[in-house]
């Protein structure tokens, strides 16, 4: 099959800026016949703005919003931080509305465990969105489904690839990513001579992993053009799909007008289907042809597509899921952290004088080593809390009423875990706007076990979400994350450029966010880094 060459990481901001909301509402609101239509809308709006249950319950208060729009407007640039604001005026549990959409804003941990986790029977499903569910996955892959028998099979299917044992299985394929992530760093840097955008190397390091589960393949550089493809596509989804920036997903009447989102959703599923659809028939072929074919998740998807009564479109989209869930999330917390960790030598010096305790410098950390390296591994975790990719992560959906200490929570409102606010409470997290590892440097649990403490205010952070949606790629997410920022700090001194300066508060994407393109120096931090990287031949 052909990929198109197309080297556009580098200036991941091609589609425009992505803090801005993707539709024109001036081009709808030109069209005449919005008028009546929003006059009826907002008769309806002001009817379930009212709602209560059978004993007189209301829906938890909040903004009020616009009439149709509801408080789409504010939610446009950075909606963590109006969220976080109103999380202040209104309560761990408010209520807004987007169009003719209810939202429930959940901002305590008691609360995500009492709904989410507790309540999972109710709270598990998800909105059908009419760009990412309905148009991007065509209501077919784990990610956006809601929860019915088709998702029980794809996250059963997609489990047996994500599971303790299948990470163990296949740990040996990220070790040896993440030290082709440092030695291409080191080559590309020259040794430190030149500064570099750590955001391909991290881009392909989370890819060749994905490629590995999910394809059994992987790309020999950061220049092959499945690189340039894959990082593309993940991007325009980051950037088509938020689960608050589309008003088209709210305002039903216009999906029926001429609408750049739906074109860009189509375009989007058509790419996803060709690259990855037709990288699924590429090993079907060889299958048949009885050409040897490693073990992944496209093998085990063909051999028990009849048994599993999975069509080409089920497997093109849930091998998507993975190749979207699985690249830029670990990728961003990677230039998260690359972004980040310049700004703090001290914080560095003090990782490298644990680093060169416990390991040494005749060989870099593995996986049985981050139980020896708290403070590491407390880097690791501090970096999630700050810099969480999905302050919104993917929002639930109640499939039934439900009523919780007073509130009315109607059947079919979306339920959207406030991150943000929970990551950055002062009571768990004091001076919160502060990079503080240790905070964490008695948390020796990873995060999937932390997300099954019972004290939910124990839990490190809400990143991975929570309850039977929760991100069923956390452990190999963990693994790969710890292995290649654990390498970064072992091989090099991290440093910004003096006229340079990283841009913290900007970010990347609308449904996912990672900073906007920068460069550091990477310092090798003795001549040994070369000689392990086996880049130089050791003194005799
Ligand atoms: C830093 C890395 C990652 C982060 C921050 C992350 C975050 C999330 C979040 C917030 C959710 C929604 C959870 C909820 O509904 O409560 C999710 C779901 C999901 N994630 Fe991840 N994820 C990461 C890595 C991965 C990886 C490596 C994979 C591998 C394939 C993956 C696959 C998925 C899938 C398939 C779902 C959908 C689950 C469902 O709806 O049942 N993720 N992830």
């Amino acid at each position: 099959m052909e990929f198109e060459s197309n080297n556009s990481y580098y200036t991941p901001l091609g589609d425009g800026p992505s803090t801005v909301p993707n539709n024109s509402f001036i081009t709808y609101a030109a069209l005449g016949a919005a008028t009546l239509a929003a006059l009826y809308l907002s008769f309806k709006l002001l009817d379930r703005r009212s709602l209560v249950d059978k004993e007189g319950n209301n829906i938890p208060a909040g903004p009020k919003g616009f009439p149709i729009l509801g408080s789409f407007f504010s939610l446009t640039q950075y909606p963590e931080v109006t969220l976080d604001q109103w999380a202040k005026k209104f309560g761990d549990l408010y209520s807004l509305w987007l169009g003719n959409q209810l939202f429930v804003i959940v901002s305590s941990p008691e609360i995500v465990k009492d709904l989410i986790v507790t309540n999972g029977a109710v709270f598990s499903s998800r909105k059908e969105m009419y760009v990412k569910s309905q148009t991007v996955f065509v209501g077919r892959g784990i990610t956006a489904t809601p929860y019915n028998d088709r998702w029980r099979k794809h996250r059963r299917i997609a489990s047996t690839w994500l599971n303790q044992r299948a990470v163990d299985s296949y740990t040996n394929i990220l070790d040896s990513e993440a030290t082709v992530l440092i030695k291409a760093m080191y080559q590309e840097s020259r040794g430190g001579q030149v500064p570099i955008n750590p955001q391909p190397h991290a881009g392909r390091a989370s890819l060749n992993n994905m490629l590995s589960i999910v394809f059994g393949t992987r790309t020999g550089s950061i220049y092959h053009p499945l690189v340039g493809q894959a990082l593309k596509i993940s991007r325009e989804f980051m950037n088509v799909t938020g689960p608050m920036s589309n008003l088209v997903d709210f305002v039903p009447f216009l999906q029926n007008l001429p609408n750049p989102m739906r074109q860009r959703g189509e375009k989007l599923h058509q790419k996803l289907v060709d690259t990855y659809g037709g990288m699924i028939k590429d090993i079907d072929s060889r299958m048949q042809m009885g050409e040897g074919v490693p073990d992944c998740l496209a093998k085990t998807m063909i051999e028990s597509k009849n048994e599993e009564e999975m069509d080409d479109l089920d497997m093109a989209i849930l091998a998507s899921a993975f190749m979207i869930g699985g690249v830029e999330t670990t990728a961003a917390i990677m230039q998260w952290f690359s972004a980040l960790i310049p700004a703090y030598p001290e914080i560095q010096k003090r990782a490298h004088e644990e680093l060169d305790r416990v390991v040494g410098r005749d060989r870099m950390p593995t996986v049985d080593d981050e139980k020896n390296l708290p403070f590491c591994h407390a880097i690791v975790k501090e970096v999630e809390r700050c810099h969480n990719p999905f302050w919104l992560g993917t929002p639930h959906v109640a499939s039934d009423d439900f009523t919780y200490k007073g509130n009315f929570i109607p059947k079919g409102t979306v339920v959207v875990l406030n991150t943000f606010t929970m990551h950055h409470d002062p009571t768990r997290h004091a001076n919160p706007d502060k990079f503080d590892p240790e905070r964490y440097i008695r948390d020796n649990l990873t995060s999937a076990e932390s997300a099954n403490l019972a004290d939910p205010y124990e839990r490190d952070h809400w990143m991975f979400g929570a309850g039977r949606r929760i991100c069923p790629g956390m452990i190999v997410a963990e693994r790969e994350i710890w292995l290649t920022i654990s390498r970064m700090l072992w091989a090099f001194t991290m440093e910004a450029l003096p006229n340079e300066p990283i841009d913290l508060k900007e970010y990347d994407g609308l449904s996912g966010r990672s900073p906007v393109p920068f460069r550091v120096n990477l310092i090798p931090r003795d001549n040994k880094v070369a000689q392990v990287l086996a880049l130089e031949e050791a003194p005799a």
